[in-house]
């Protein structure tokens, strides 16, 4: 449980939100990918960058391992600390949504509750869910840094969809299949959202 702070009351910024999203000329929102580890996460929301800085667009992306190696260094991949480490990057992407910019985040998160509370952090409509499906056994011959071999030696203890749960999103806003789709194609589904929602604008329109 979080301690709350005592004695600290809150200040209002003179500039909005609404008044960055007006200077960016684009709406602001957390598109939260969730899946197992190479299921596709930081390839699909680093294209996703990709494509929307080349259109102009003010993008972030937070990404597990580098958030690990700095704000989250000292959270292990034990269940609270995985709840502490979503419940640290739901926070975070609410500040930086609140600076305008489309937040883009690459976590495994895999527990329904800390992605429903990082969804209610913000609000109605603000995040955007993508499950990053792929069969574990794609995930495992893809073994992107080999970590899948180190766990099924017995190497690294609590790994996803091995010794540690992974429960799929019931309600995304999105599923891409990442081990039949192609990469563009996943990217096209992404940019086809955030247009339906009115983040953005169609291609076609700027
Ligand atoms: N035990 C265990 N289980 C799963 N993953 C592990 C583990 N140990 C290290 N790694 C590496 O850490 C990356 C996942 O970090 P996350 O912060 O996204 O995990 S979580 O959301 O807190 O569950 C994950 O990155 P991705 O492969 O990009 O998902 C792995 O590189
Ligand atoms: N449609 C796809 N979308 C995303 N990644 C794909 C796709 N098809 C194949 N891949 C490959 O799968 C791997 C996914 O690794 P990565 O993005 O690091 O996953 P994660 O961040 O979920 O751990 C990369 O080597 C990527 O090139």
């Amino acid at each position: 449980m979080t301690k709350k702070s005592s004695n600290t009351v809150w200040h209002h910024a003179t500039i909005t939100r609404a008044d960055r999203e007006k200077l960016h000329g684009h709406k602001s929102v957390i598109v939260w990918f969730t899946g197992l580890s190479g299921s596709g996460k930081s390839t699909l929301a680093h294209a996703v960058e990709d494509y929307l800085h080349k259109q102009g667009i003010s993008t972030f992306v937070l990404d597990g391992d580098n958030v690990r190696h700095g704000l989250c260094s000292d959270l292990s991949f034990s269940d609270s600390d995985r709840i502490e480490n979503i419940r640290r990057i739901g926070e975070l992407a609410k500040l930086i949504i609140e600076a305008g910019v489309i937040t883009l985040t690459a976590f495994i998160s895999p527990f329904k509750s800390d992605r429903n509370s990082a969804r209610n952090l913000v609000p109605h409509g603000d995040f955007l869910e993508i499950y990053c499906q792929c069969p574990i056994e794609t995930c495992e011959q893809r073994d992107v840094k080999g970590l899948y071999k180190k766990a099924r030696a017995g190497e690294i203890p609590f790994f996803t969809g091995i010794d540690s749960p992974y429960e799929a999103p019931e309600q995304p806003e999105l599923v891409v299949n990442t081990h039949e789709q192609s990469l563009d194609d996943s990217v096209q589904r992404v940019i086809e959202l955030l247009v339906s929602r009115g983040v953005i604008q169609s291609p076609q329109e700027n």
